[in-house]
């Protein structure tokens, strides 16, 4: 098998616009996909701090932001959908129902977020959180895993109704099961990695080649801090990052609350 080495954080072919954007201090990636005939476009797991930067992007490049979607209720960081409502006026924050957050779409397993041309597929990958999706872009052989698959990782399983039982089931069942060529793109990423593929993942994510005992041994024994921020995050992020915005970030976006 091959492996790729560099991977392509930018890409406009004549099928697809995507972008592949980073958060350094939640370590979060943030993409932006659009039909580049309609101009629709989606962005995945924005981070409030940087909304602006997202918004402006999205004005750049003349595209019609139509969904703001999360893969989940993410604990480590606010997400950027509420404020980007505000920015960008007639987009619909998406979430799973889940997920238990509030949102103007929530999806189940099976659904489809149309945008144009592009049709994403939602797929049910809890463990991480009970309300975790993956969104497979078939057309352009890409899946967004969220905190479900990492590269050469995966999300931890030790709160909000996270199980590493379910995970296991999840990435086996609903992500390994994609094509092999399929480009991976996580939620984050802490080592300076952007993207892995399906087979990659297969072969060599040292938590998730081992068989489930293993995998449920190495998740109990992680023991990592909590997220710095899970307590402002996760009220906040219940409304979809549009209240309960800490007053520091507030003042620093220059926005009411
Ligand atoms: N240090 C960060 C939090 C790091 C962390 O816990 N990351 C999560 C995803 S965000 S909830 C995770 O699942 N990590 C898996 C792993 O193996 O590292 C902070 O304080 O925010």
């Amino acid at each position: 098998m091959t492996l790729c080495t560099s991977w392509l954080t930018r890409a406009v072919t004549p099928s697809s616009v995507y972008l592949q954007l980073f958060d350094r201090e939640s370590c979060t990636y943030t993409y932006l996909l659009a039909d580049p005939c309609s101009k629709e476009a989606v962005l995945i797991d924005p981070v409030i701090e940087l909304s602006d930067r997202d918004a402006t992007l999205v004005k750049d490049l003349g595209l019609k932001l139509v969904y703001v979607i999360n893969t989940h209720m993410h604990a480590d960081h606010i997400t950027g959908t509420g404020r980007l409502k505000r920015l960008v006026p007639g987009c619909k924050s998406v979430i799973s129902a889940t997920s238990g957050a509030e949102a103007d779409v929530k999806l189940a397993d099976g659904d489809k977020v149309k945008f144009g041309a592009l049709e994403l597929e939602v797929r049910a990958t809890p463990g991480h959180t009970e309300g975790c999706v993956t969104y497979v872009l078939h057309s352009q052989r890409m899946c967004f895993t969220g905190d479900a698959l990492l590269i050469r990782g995966c999300g931890r399983t030790d709160f909000q109704g996270g199980s590493s039982d379910t995970l296991y089931d999840s990435v086996h069942g609903r992500i390994f099961s994609l094509p092999e060529d399929y480009t991976v793109y996580p939620a984050h990423d802490y080592k300076g990695q952007t993207a892995s593929t399906v087979g990659e993942e297969k072969r060599y994510n040292p938590r998730l080649t081992r068989n489930k005992e293993e995998f449920n041994a190495i998740m109990a024994g992680l023991n990592l801090a909590y997220p710095k921020k899970i307590d402002v995050a996760l009220p906040a992020n219940k409304v979809c990052g549009l209240h309960n915005i800490p007053e520091e970030v507030a003042a620093m976006l220059g926005d009411a609350k």
